[in-house]
C-alpha cells in the first residue's frame, strides 16, 4: 500500500485526476469506478478541467458505480445514479450507455446485486476504483463486520452512516434509506488499482485503523492491505493519526520518476 500525504483536498484531487488521465492515455476505454460523497468532488472537478483543457480524451471511458441506495424513487436527486450522472458522467460528456450501476429500485434486489457483480466482470473488470472512507471505516457501503470476501449485495446502514449522510437529505435521518446495494469487499478487491481519498480530521481515526491497524472486518477499509496495488491519498488532517507519516512522506519524495501512482 502506498500512502501519499498531500497538503489539502484540492492537491489530492489534482493528483488522482492526473493518475486517471494517465490511465486513460494508456487505455482509452478504461472502466473507472467512482465513489460518491463529498470527498471525491475535487477529483471530478480536476478531471473535468483536464478534459476542457484538451489534456486528455475521455470520450471512450466507461464509468461504474460503487453502491446505491435501495428504495428511493427513480430519478431521486440523491440516488447515487443521479449523483454520479450529475457529478461525473455529464461533466465528462459521456453518453449514458458508458455508465453502469446497480438497480436500486429492482423488485428482486438480490438478483440485481448478482447481475451487477457479473456485469462488472463482463465489462472486463474495473481498472481504477476510487474510494472514500466512512467515519466508521466503511468503503462503498460495506459497514463494519462485512465479509472481506463479500460480493455485491444488500446491506443495512449503521445509524452512524445514516447520520453522516443525513446532510444530503435535508438533515433528516429518517429520509436516509436503511438499505443499500454495495459492491462487496471481494468485488472491490477485484479492481486493478484501488485509490482511496480521505480528507479532514473526521477521517483521521478511520484512516489510521485502515492503514496501520490489523486487517479486520471491523474496519472494512483495512481490506486495502490485501490488494497488490492500493493507493491511499490523505490530506494533513486525515493523516494526523498515522504513526508512520514521516516514513510515508520520505517514501513519496524518493519515489522514482518513472513510477506513477
Ligand atoms: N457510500 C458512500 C461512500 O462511498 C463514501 O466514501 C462515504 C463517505 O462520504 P464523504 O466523502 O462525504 O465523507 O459516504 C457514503 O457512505
Amino acid at each position: 500500500m502506498e500512502v501519499v500525504i498531500v497538503p489539502d483536498a484540492r492537491a489530492g484531487g489534482e493528483l488522482i485526476a492526473a493518475a486517471i488521465a494517465s490511465l486513460v492515455r494508456r487505455k482509452r476505454d478504461a472502466l473507472l469506478g467512482v465513489a460518491t460523497g463529498s470527498t471525491p468532488l475535487p477529483v471530478y472537478e480536476a478531471l473535468a478541467a483536464k478534459v476542457r483543457a484538451g489534456a486528455v480524451d475521455v470520450s471512450r471511458v466507461r464509468v461504474c458505480q460503487l453502491d446505491e441506495y435501495v428504495g428511493l424513487p427513480a430519478g431521486h436527486p440523491e440516488s447515487y445514479r443521479a449523483t454520479v450522472l450529475r457529478q461525473v458522467v455529464e461533466p465528462l460528456g459521456l453518453p449514458a450507455d458508458q455508465f453502469m450501476g446497480p438497480d436500486g429500485s429492482a423488485e428482486d434486489v438480490q438478483a440485481a446485486c448478482e447481475a451487477y457483480d457479473k456485469a462488472l466482470a463482463g465489462a472486463g473488470g474495473v481498472d481504477l476504483q476510487l474510494l472514500g472512507i466512512g467515519t466508521d471505516g466503511h468503503i462503498g457501503f460495506n459497514e463494519p463486520c462485512s465479509s472481506l470476501a463479500s460480493r455485491t449485495r444488500i446491506k443495512t446502514l449503521t445509524e452512524q452512516t445514516r447520520a453522516d449522510n443525513a446532510r444530503f437529505f435535508g438533515d433528516d435521518i429518517e429520509q436516509v434509506p436503511q438499505h443499500v446495494i454495495t459492491q462487496g469487499i471481494g468485488t472491490i478487491l477485484n479492481a486493478r488499482h484501488l485509490v482511496l481519498l480521505a480528507t479532514g480530521e473526521g477521517k483521521a481515526d478511520a484512516v489510521a485503523a485502515a492503514v496501520e491497524g490489523p486487517v479486520a472486518a471491523l474496519v472494512p477499509a483495512s481490506a486495502l492491505q490485501l490488494h497488490p496495488h492500493a493507493t491511499v491519498v490523505v490530506d494533513e488532517a486525515a493523516a494526523s493519526g498515522l504513526k508512520l507519516a514521516e516514513y510515508f512522506r520520505a517514501t513519496y519524495v524518493a519515489k522514482p520518476a518513472w513510477q506513477s501512482l
